[in-house]
């Protein structure tokens, strides 16, 4: 499987590092990459030897099966439907870009239309197949996510004490926090959508860790999981596993027996 990647920072090199240098998915390589500045571009072409582009058109042109978004909610809006277009399967970790209905309902149909398929990891959260099952009858009655992550991470500044900064919809929580609260959206798709999931998020001046609480109630009965998660060293923001996530999305494209 030939991979492109738009986006060059923490996710993007975490990947390139793993499945082009480190081999750890067989049969699968990076070959090319889309970036906005050409001399970050030619910096990738000299570290990795992979082709690197400043040009979708091209970059899409470049002989690649699959592309992985790993740059930003922005990103999606201007490339994801080009990507499907172009019969390109595409793995987006940058979700919050589809709190917007009408661009979810738009990629869904060219998807239907073409056999395409977008891929949306668990990113940094767990507890998605549970939301799913208790989605199989529509009988989950309440989700909701609590983020504690370190001041500097939400706001920039540190805080004196522990502060709720936001306590609302996850439509709301992506639009005040589109590079900290991705995972209140795979949340919402995965179950009572983006206006009926509960989000509160929380600037702790004592954490080092991102922290997110999923609790959810239905006719299965209750479910409560916590993730500390160890951030990127490169972008505290992100947590590691959510860059373990995406490699995990496309190692199940390689296998023939799915798990979950
Ligand atoms: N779903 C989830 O659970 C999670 C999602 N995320 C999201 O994943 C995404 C990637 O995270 P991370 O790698 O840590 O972020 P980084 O900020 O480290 O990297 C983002 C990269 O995207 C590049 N970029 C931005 N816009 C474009 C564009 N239009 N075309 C090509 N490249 C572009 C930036 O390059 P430059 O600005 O130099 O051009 C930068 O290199 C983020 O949106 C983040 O919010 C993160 C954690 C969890
Ligand atoms: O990585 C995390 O812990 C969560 C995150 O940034 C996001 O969902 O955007």
């Amino acid at each position: 499987m030939k991979i492109g990647i738009i986006g060059g920072g923490t996710v993007a090199t975490f990947l390139i590092k793993s499945i082009n240098v480190e081999h750890r998915l067989p049969g699968c390589t990076v070959d090319s990459v889309l970036l906005r500045k050409a001399d970050v571009a030619a910096a990738w072409e000299r570290d990795y030897g992979t082709r690197a582009f400043t040009d979708v058109e091209a970059f899409l042109s470049s002989g690649i099966d699959l592309v992985v978004e790993a740059a930003t909610v922005e990103a999606v809006r201007d490339y994801a439907e080009l990507v499907i277009s172009k019969r390109k399967d595409l793995v987006i970790i940058s979700v919050g870009a589809l709190v917007d209905q009408k661009l979810y309902d738009r990629l869904n149909e060219i998807c239907r239309q073409l056999g395409t398929h977008i891929h949306l990891p668990s990113g940094a959260i767990g507890g998605l197949d549970v939301i799913h099952s208790a989605m199989a009858l529509g009988q989950l009655d309440e989700v909701s996510l609590t983020t504690r992550k370190p001041a500097t991470s939400l706001l920039g500044r540190q805080v004196e004490a522990r502060e709720v900064v936001f306590d609302g919809t996850a439509t709301e929580a992506i639009s005040r926090f589109p590079k900290n609260i991705n995972v209140a959206i795979v949340l919402s798709l995965a179950g009572l959508g983006c206006d009926n999931t509960r989000v509160k998020i929380v600037a702790d001046p004592e954490v080092t860790k991102n922290i997110h609480t999923i609790e959810a109630v239905g006719s299965f009965g209750k479910m409560s999981i916590q993730l500390e998660n160890d951030p990127m060293p490169d972008n505290p923001k992100t947590s590691y596993l959510a860059a373990l996530s995406v490699l995990s999305t496309l190692k199940k494209q390689t296998e023939r027996i799915s798990i979950g």
